[in-house]
């Protein structure tokens, strides 16, 4: 049918599945709220040009959280995953001078990607990079708890392992975010139905428990921003 042959194909993530926002839509809210700076476009060419991998929170995504981050007046957050401080960047912002973001990064050569990018946006004073596995950085940073809300946005195999320091580390009122709790398209599905792509089964299955577990924690209220991305957030009751 001619309707149906003009219509554009949806655009595919790297897991084959499509993004939800519809590209007229999509082009219109990047065009009207702008999530783009230049600060933020240079932290994206720099990053490409150092050879960092291009997995920065979806531009729309991180405005939200800077948005709601500032709604909720949060000083004190962790981040898990830094890439080259992208989201470092929208969540310093967020906090003001009088905040402090710790964020975490496993590569060394990322975590000075984003000193940089921290130095360039003017929060390197508010910002620490802690560089190294965020399993065993979380321990240390436990002792200058608790925090206001955690982002995590790293390995998602290892989410629920970083939700249970935030359970332990988040005041009442605080905040866990997560990112990518679409699971690229995938995680209506039961990870062990996922047999071709090992990898993309474990972080299923990642993302699958922390979702659960928020949703049905009485100690919290949760959702899921429909994002092409899926943006878990919950907000801690008791
Ligand atoms: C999706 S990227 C983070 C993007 C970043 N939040 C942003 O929006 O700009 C995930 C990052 O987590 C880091 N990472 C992966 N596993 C990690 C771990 N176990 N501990 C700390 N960082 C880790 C990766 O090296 C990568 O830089």
């Amino acid at each position: 049918m001619a309707q149906t042959s003009q219509m554009q194909q949806p655009k595919q993530n790297i897991y084959g599945a499509g993004h939800l926002l519809e590209e007229n839509l999509e082009a219109y809210t990047a065009t009207t709220f702008q999530p783009v700076d230049d600060v933020l476009k240079e932290v994206v060419d720099r990053a490409a040009r150092n050879q960092l991998p291009p997995l920065h929170v979806d531009s729309l995504d991180g405005l939200t959280l800077e948005v709601v981050i500032r709604m909720a007046g949060y000083k004190k957050m962790v981040e898990v995953g830094t890439l080259a401080g992208y989201s470092g960047i929208q969540i310093a912002r967020a906090i003001g001078p009088d905040g402090h973001l710790h964020t975490i990064e496993v590569i060394p050569q990322f975590a000075e990607v984003a000193k940089e990018s921290f130095r360039k946006a003017g929060v390197e004073d508010r910002v620490t990079v802690h560089v190294g596995s965020a399993a065993e950085v979380l321990q240390r940073l436990s002792k200058l708890g608790p925090f206001d809300a955690v982002f995590i946005d790293a390995d998602k195999e290892n989410y629920p392992v970083y939700l249970d320091w935030a359970e332990e580390n988040i005041r009442v009122g605080g905040a866990v975010f997560a990112d990518n709790t679409f699971g690229f398209g995938h995680v209506w599905r039961e990870a062990d139905t996922i047999v071709d792509n090992p990898k993309l089964r474990g972080q299923v299955a990642g993302l699958r428990k922390i979702n659960a577990r928020l949703a049905n924690n009485p100690n919290y209220r949760a959702t899921i921003l429909p994002t092409n991305q899926g943006l878990t957030m919950a907000v801690r009751l008791k």
